[in-house]
């Protein structure tokens, strides 16, 4: 029998905190041991149900105890996270392809050490198709975001440029270019065009559209895939958490199957 693996959460906020319950609920080979978050003494509130002790850490001590890091934190906060965890050769999964794309040196930092990025799906859907696809050709891949502007506000791009979309009766389009463009503008909220770049055929060539949308209530992705092997369109509705709209409920429900991923017997998907 394979040894349980200590896995240590960065980040405890609207997706680490249903990650850690998990844990702490048990899943096979993996144990939470140690949290660190933005907030240390908030976190240590939030860990009062958890049935079993956690520890809580300074983010630079967190890759030192634990083997796996899941890492749920602002993009800005990936390095510092990222790095200590890669260059101990340890497991990194995380949703943060936006911080991936503006830090791409990371990947040889994982291969340098042996350690390895797991990009889970998070609020998205057929990554493993689109990286089958990659296997051959893909002639394009764009991707149109609908989102309620509630899910918007608090984007870089729309505070940053005083936009205003409280009060909106109609889509208003918000951004058009390529993947790599939208998640530097809109790190906290396009994560999911940063992956779809990985996957295929990169963030430069995905083309993407971002819309703040009155008539949706979810976080909705219309995806399309034009590949030599198929052909394929792909749409998911995301059910918004509460704590923070731009945050689909799916993206923590990814992480935790990406974690499972790790230690299972039978792997269903690529
Ligand atoms: N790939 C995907 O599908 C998705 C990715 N995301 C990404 O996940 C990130 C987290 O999302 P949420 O949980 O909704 O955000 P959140 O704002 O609810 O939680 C973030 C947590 O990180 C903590 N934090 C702040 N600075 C930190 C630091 N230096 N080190 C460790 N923790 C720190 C905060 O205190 C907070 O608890 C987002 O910023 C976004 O980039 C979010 C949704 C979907
Ligand atoms: O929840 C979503 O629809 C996607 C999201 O926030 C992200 O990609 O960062």
């Amino acid at each position: 029998m394979k040894n349980t693996l200590k896995v240590g959460i960065a980040g405890f906020g609207t997706i680490g905190q249903v990650v850690g319950q998990a844990l702490d609920d048990g899943m096979e080979g993996l144990e939470l041991t140690a949290i660190t978050s933005g907030n240390l003494d908030k976190a240590k509130q939030n860990l009062k149900s958890f049935k079993k002790t956690v520890t809580v850490v300074a983010a630079q001590d967190l890759a030192n105890i634990v083997d796996v890091v899941v890492e749920c934190a602002p993009t800005s906060a990936f390095m510092s996270v990222a790095e200590p965890t890669l260059k101990q050769g340890k497991i990194l999964v995380t949703v943060s392809g936006a911080a991936i794309l503006q830090n791409p040196n990371i990947v040889d930092v994982a291969k340098n050490s042996g350690g390895q990025i797991i990009l889970a799906t998070g609020a998205l859907l057929g990554l493993d198709a689109v990286r089958a696809a990659a296997e051959s050709t893909i002639h394009s891949v764009t991707m149109v975001t609908r989102k309620p502007p509630t899910s918007l506000t608090k984007a870089k791009y729309i505070v940053e440029n005083n936009i205003d979309i409280s009060n909106l009766t109609e889509p208003l389009q918000v951004f058009k270019g390529s993947a790599r463009e939208g998640a530097e503008k809109f790190p906290s909220n396009v994560n999911v065009a940063a992956a779809l770049g990985l996957a295929g055929v990169g963030a430069d060539k995905t083309q993407l559209e971002i819309w703040a949308d009155p008539t949706k209530t979810r976080n909705t992705h219309y995806i399309n895939v034009d590949a030599d092997s198929a052909s394929f369109a792909l749409t998911i509705e995301n059910v918004p958490t509460i704590e923070n709209p731009g945050t689909g409920r799916i993206t923590a429900l990814s992480v935790i199957t990406a974690l499972r991923s790790i230690t299972t017997p039978l792997r269903v998907g690529s």
